[in-house]
């Protein structure tokens, strides 16, 4: 049994956050910051890894203070980040990443799409390497990004010493350590784990193997330590020395390791953000075409990890409410009440349920406004509406955005699946991320998908995600599944409701034909 405490720190897409946990994962502290992200244009997003690094550094110092623990206590740091590409020079300093902006503006979203050619040109090679990511490589991955910049701001490229994932920014920062994950490098660098090395292949074929020299060589597994603090880091983060930090993970694959670490096989881990991440292990190496995957290890140590996505999901619910004819109706009044804009639309959802049942009906969505990540793998994918009439106000935000979050829901139908079609067995739901907030989401994703949705206590399980690594990295325990069993509990459970099970058979027939009617359209125009 370990003892002491263990800190984890969570970077999402727009908020980093960091939680106190003691040895049976229950949370004494947590503390969020916000962190900013730039558009400089049409399908680019940036962020500032020095914005990052010091957002962190306060939501550290404020949830260990008020956590009442002993700094000494503490003995491990866990961080996860989004998967998104960090350029720096050979002093550290930031490297912009758009010709033109600041060189703090230095870091290359996940969400950012502006590497659409780059990623034709990698997919275009056929590599045998491409199978391990689903068969295609993902706008969203590093190697089309790194690629771009190569093309178009050989500036950064040949300034550049260091490219990192935002995770393993975090670790090298903390630790003055140059070291990548083998979750990083293996989900989005193209790292062929099972194989120990990258495609040299596929890097000579698009020219990018001089990228090499510019990523750390040191590679780590989940759940290893890297080293303990630097004496700066500890200075900037208020903590000791002797504090150990382990290897850094993508944010939905930490949530991954304290959904399913105790229970592996069978368990679909789906961490619901801006994003929806759907994490299934296998012992067995199953290829799914279009869903991320397979990867050796990079979540759970022995494991194949298949990873299906939907690129916005609650970033399209939010865009829903705001970009409503009632959203300055709803963000006031919700304003007014101290509520979040989501507590109010569910009331006005319930109202309209009292008037008649199934309100989105007749109202159907194609959830694709940010492409569509899985199965379809189809980044230029766009979204559509079916059904519009002439309702207003409050009636016609609270439909749509019924509409909205049950188009999400058989998005995630879709890939399950396409994911059991290949061979994999889901016999278990679990779910956590901000969705988990949303009593609307959970009863359609459980209606949806016809499963019960498991809940942990904890109500951040990403965050405790990072700080179990860092449990398993200074030693507490031996294994993230028998950290998970001693710091994981189970919370509430969602049932589905079989009463619905009809209407969303139909209702998912429906979101599957949007699609090929938006195909025949696409087709048409061209
Ligand atoms: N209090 C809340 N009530 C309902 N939904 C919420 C609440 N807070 C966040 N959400 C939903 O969760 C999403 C963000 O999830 P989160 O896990 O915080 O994102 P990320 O990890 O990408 O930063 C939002 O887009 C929103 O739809
Ligand atoms: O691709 C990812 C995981 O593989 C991204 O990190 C993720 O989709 C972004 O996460 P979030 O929605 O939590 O901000």
């Amino acid at each position: 049994m370990g003892s002491g405490y263990f800190l984890g720190v969570d970077v999402g897409s727009a908020s980093v956050r960091a939680g106190v946990f003691d040895a049976s994962g229950k949370r004494l502290a947590f503390a969020t910051r916000s962190i900013s992200q730039f558009r400089p244009g049409p399908e680019r997003v940036e962020q500032s890894s020095a914005e990052i690094w010091q957002q962190v550094c306060h939501a550290v110092k404020e949830a260990v203070s008020s956590s009442g623990v002993c700094i000494e206590d503490i003995r491990s740091l866990g961080f996860d980040a989004t998967c998104s590409l960090v350029a720096l020079d050979e002093q550290g300093r930031g490297l912009a990443v758009s010709p033109g902006e600041p060189s703090d503006h230095n870091i290359i979203m996940w969400m950012d799409h502006r590497a659409a050619q780059e990623t034709q040109r990698i997919n275009a090679t056929q590599d045998p390497s491409l199978r391990y990511v689903g068969g295609e490589v993902s706008v969203e991955m590093e190697l089309p990004k790194v690629l771009w910049l190569k093309n178009h701001f050989p500036a950064t490229w040949q300034s550049a010493h260091r490219f990192y994932d935002l995770a393993d920014f975090l670790v090298s920062k903390a630790t003055a350590t140059d070291v990548a994950g083998l979750c990083t490098l293996t989900c989005k660098w193209n790292y062929l784990a099972h194989e120990q090395r990258f495609s040299h292949s596929l890097l000579d074929a698009v020219e990018l193997t001089d990228l090499l020299g510019k990523i750390p060589s040191r590679i780590l597994p989940p759940g290893a330590g890297v080293g303990t603090l630097s004496s700066d880091a500890a200075q900037a983060l208020g903590l000791t020395t002797a504090v150990v930090v382990a290897s850094g993970m993508i944010d939905a694959h930490a949530g991954g390791v304290a959904l399913a670490g105790a229970e592996p096989e069978g368990t679909l881990a789906l961490i619901s953000g801006t994003s929806n991440c759907h994490m299934l292990c296998s012992r067995h190496e199953i290829h799914t075409p279009g869903v991320w995957g397979p990867y050796w290890s990079a979540m759970l140590p022995g494991y194949w990890l298949t990873e299906g996505g939907q690129s916005a999901a609650g970033a399209l619910v939010d865009w829903t409410l705001q970009e409503s004819g009632a959203s300055a109706e709803l963000f006031n009044k919700a304003e007014a009440r101290g509520c979040h804009p989501i507590v109010l639309v569910n009331e006005w959802v319930a109202a309209l349920e009292e008037q008649e049942s199934e309100p989105g009906r007749y109202l159907h969505v194609l959830a694709d406004h940010h492409g569509n990540r899985s199965p379809r793998a189809r980044p230029d994918a766009r979204g559509s509406v079916c059904g519009l009439t002439l309702e207003r106000g409050e009636m016609q935000v609270a439909r749509l955005y019924l509409a909205t979050i049950q188009a999400i829901a058989c998005g995630t139908r879709h890939i399950m699946e396409v994911m059991r079609e290949n061979g994999h067995t889901i016999s278990r739901l679990t779910l956590c991320g901000g969705a988990t907030h949303n009593p609307l989401w959970l009863r359609e994703y459980a209606d949806a998908t016809g499963c019960d949705i498991h809940l942990m206590q904890e109500e951040d399980a990403v965050t405790l995600g990072a700080a179990i690594t860092g449990a398993v990295a200074c030693g507490a325990w031996t294994t993230i599944p028998s950290a998970c069993q001693a710091m994981v509990r189970s919370g509430e459970v969602i049932k589905a409701n079989p009463a619905r099970r009809n209407f969303y058979d139909r209702k998912y027939q429906a979101y599957l034909m949007l699609w090929d009617q938006q195909q025949a359209i696409n087709q048409l125009m061209q």
